[in-house]
């Protein structure tokens, strides 16, 4: 669980990130952030995943180990070129059963014999299958994704978004997704918050109502598409 209590991110000379941004996350859920450029959506999972301290506020999360709390994916996969797959998904790692965790993480992101592999010799959405296993290794309470598929083709995104749900539902993996894919934020997230301005502050939420897994091409998701385009006031599409 995560509990964003009114927090703010401001720079030198007063320039704001993002202001007075409240939300919660239940276990298990995924929660789509969408909005337009600049109004703070990469400060803010930089502030939640303690990359940067310098915030106002509260944040609140149920992990016993604060180290334990987040996992955080970026658009650029960010591997050691000098490290092969198993020792990018290790790296930093203390415990002793990591090793074997590794392997079964890359068994679940479908790189299986892809351990000696160096980053060089890797696509770039074989790449980001690392980076998914790296960034569930010490078996984080949340997930920070940040635009993790925009840098990726049409069909290799649609075949990690679908890596990712099966994940949620062996893992229930708490996830907070920063996007700009509307496609992508209805698809598979249970809640949208939409945040708008400069600096940016929660506008709305939209709640996908609809079963897991969906069809990409179903109504009503067009409709709930269609709502957010709305809310984000770009009401001639
Ligand atoms: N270190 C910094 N110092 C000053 N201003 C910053 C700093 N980092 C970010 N900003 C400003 O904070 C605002 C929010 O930036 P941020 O990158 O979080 O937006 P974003 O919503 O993620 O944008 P995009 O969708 O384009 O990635 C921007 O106006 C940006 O210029």
């Amino acid at each position: 669980m995560l509990t964003v209590d009114c927090v703010s991110r401001i720079f030198q000379h007063g320039k704001a990130g993002f202001r007075h941004v409240d939300f919660q996350l239940s276990k298990g859920e995924v929660v789509g952030v969408l909005g337009t450029s600049g109004c703070g959506k990469s400060t803010l999972l930089r502030v939640l995943a303690g990359l940067d301290p310098n915030y106002q506020g509260m944040i609140q999360t149920s992990a016993e180990n604060p180290d334990q709390a987040f996992g955080m994916m970026f658009q650029e996969p960010r591997l050691m070129p000098w490290l092969n797959v198993i020792d990018n998904i290790t790296f930093g790692a203390k415990r002793a059963s990591s090793q074997q965790q590794a392997e079964e993480l890359l068994e679940t992101v479908g790189l299986a014999g892809f351990e000696k592999h160096f980053p060089k010799d890797l696509s770039g959405g074989m790449a980001q299958r690392v980076a998914i296993a790296r960034s569930l290794l010490h078996q984080p309470e949340i997930l920070l994704l940040d635009e993790p598929f925009s840098a990726l083709d049409a069909f290799t995104k649609m075949q990690l978004q679908d890596l990712l749900l099966s994940i949620w539902e062996k893992h229930d993996t708490t996830t907070l997704l920063v996007t700009h894919d509307i496609d992508e934020a209805v698809y598979l997230c249970d809640r949208v918050i939409i945040m708008r301005g400069q600096p940016g502050q929660v506008e709305s939420e939209i709640h996908i109502d609809r079963p897991k897994p969906r069809k990409r091409g179903d109504a009503q998701l067009a409709e709930l598409k269609e709502e957010i385009l709305k809310e984000l006031d770009f009401t001639k599409t």
